[in-house]
């Protein structure tokens, strides 16, 4: 081969995506200055405009433009970030960050799914689209942002507020989705809201040997007890088929913390004063919040058993629920309380599965979710996109996890939430991402 061909052979679309895996932008040390410095050399391959932005140091978001024939329409924005979680190499088959490819065209690597297939998929489309001499009437912006899997708050979060955004002027976005296992591609127009809610319990410390009511382990093991009633209670609803994964709330605990035992066995005879447990629970776009801080109140933290709870959403902690029993009683305006209507249910006393009525919004009257009917133009001419190649979608969705998608809607943006892999298993976060 010659040097040119070789060039050539190396410079495929499939060898481009393993070149970004091989970048290692997982949390707690991104490396975003490679990642950022490769897709700014493909944009620049494809006489895109670039611009990196700072919301705050070390946090470079990286814009491409490709201007259209009608700058002053609305334009187009596909997201897509940078960063990854981290992986565990040694539960890999191989290595996560060496992009291996297996002859059946398996791409081992950590971010494949979640979601540095999709900023390639964008590159590639708008190379295709360029190849074909086309010319997009509307402007179409390209944002790769950082931080999206520790929340967004110095990424996307801050971007939609910057000046720089509002000037973009975005009428329609697309950001990640999920696999699909099935044959049908699966859209979503919501995310959930990320709650992490952390229960304390205190209590009378003892010996070891002593039976005493309300300690602080028998308080919390109570409370646990509680929380996985309701686990059950929503979990329950998506095994028999009356509601999708996403259509219920999710709690799962994500740690437990109490006690001065060690596990060489010295000190396991004392019984500990405080105990406590975090839980990632996700509510949905017609959750209301209201109702569930009373049953964490009531029900999984409750004042009379000593216990107190802290509710924040996260990333901005901006709602802050934090009761203290006897001490202190303080709540904040959640900034994902939802003007809240009963829209009838399942079963009669849950809140689940409901077909809104109107559109879901917080309390700042911000949208939570993007329409997926005739009354918003650019969802039919995603459908179409899809049927036109002869394609199938899946009924929408609500994500079960949290993206940047958020923010945009928040701004009043349709967003569309859309990983084009079909027949292939969901494995974002898992080890042996492919
Ligand atoms: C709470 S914001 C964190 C966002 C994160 N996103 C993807 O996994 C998630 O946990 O869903
Ligand atoms: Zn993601
Ligand atoms: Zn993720």
């Amino acid at each position: 081969l010659t040097v040119t061909q070789r060039e050539q052979e190396d410079d495929t679309p499939i060898k481009r995506f393993q070149r970004y895996l091989r970048i290692n932008t997982a949390h707690p040390s991104p490396d975003y200055t490679s990642a950022v410095s490769f897709l700014q050399a493909q944009a620049h391959s494809l006489g895109l405009q670039t611009k990196t932005l700072h919301f705050a140091p070390g946090k470079p978001l990286l814009l491409l433009t490709w201007p259209g024939t009608h700058p002053s329409l609305p334009s187009l924005l596909l997201n897509s970030h940078l960063d990854s979680v981290p992986a565990e190499p040694a539960k890999w088959l191989h290595p996560p960050f060496a992009a291996h490819r297996t002859s059946d065209g398996r791409i081992f690597a950590r971010g494949a799914q979640d979601d540095k297939c999709i900023a390639v998929q964008y590159l590639e489309a708008i190379r295709n689209l360029k190849a074909h001499s086309f010319s997009p009437r509307r402007t179409i912006h390209v944002s790769l942002v950082p931080d999206e899997e520790i929340g967004g708050l110095h990424g996307a979060a801050k971007f939609v507020e910057s000046d720089h955004f509002r000037q973009l002027n975005v009428g329609f976005a697309l950001d990640e989705g999920q696999a699909s296992p099935g044959d049908e591609f699966r859209v979503f127009y919501a995310d959930r809201i990320p709650w992490n809610v952390k229960i304390r319990a205190r209590g009378s410390p003892g010996h070891g040997s002593r039976m005493f009511d309300s300690s602080a382990a028998e308080n919390l093991m109570q409370s646990v007890e509680a929380v996985s009633r309701f686990r059950e209670s929503q979990f329950d609803l998506v095994k028999a088929g009356k509601a999708l994964n996403a259509e219920v709330v999710s709690v799962n605990p994500v740690y437990v913390k109490a006690g001065i035992a060690s596990d060489d066995g010295f000190v396991m005879n004392v019984q500990p004063s405080e105990a406590e447990a975090g839980f990632d629970l996700r509510l949905t776009p017609t959750t209301d919040p209201e109702e569930m801080r009373r049953r964490i109140a009531a029900e999984w933290a409750p004042a009379v058993r000593n216990m107190s709870y802290e509710a924040l959403t996260s990333p901005n902690y901006s709602f802050c629920d934090v009761i203290l029993p006897g001490i202190l009683s303080i709540g904040f305006k959640a900034s994902h309380h939802i003007s809240w209507l009963q829209m009838g249910s399942v079963d009669g006393d849950t809140n689940i599965g409901i077909i809104e009525k109107g559109p879901i919004r917080d309390d700042l009257g911000r949208p939570l979710m993007t329409a997926t009917n005739d009354s918003n133009p650019w969802w039919s001419v995603f459908k179409q996109a899809i049927t036109s190649v002869g394609e199938k979608l899946s009924r929408p969705e609500i994500l079960a996890s949290t993206t940047d998608a958020r923010f945009l809607r928040q701004k009043g943006i349709p967003v569309l939430g859309f990983s084009p892999m079909k027949n292939t298993p969901i494995l974002l976060h898992d080890h042996n991402e492919v």
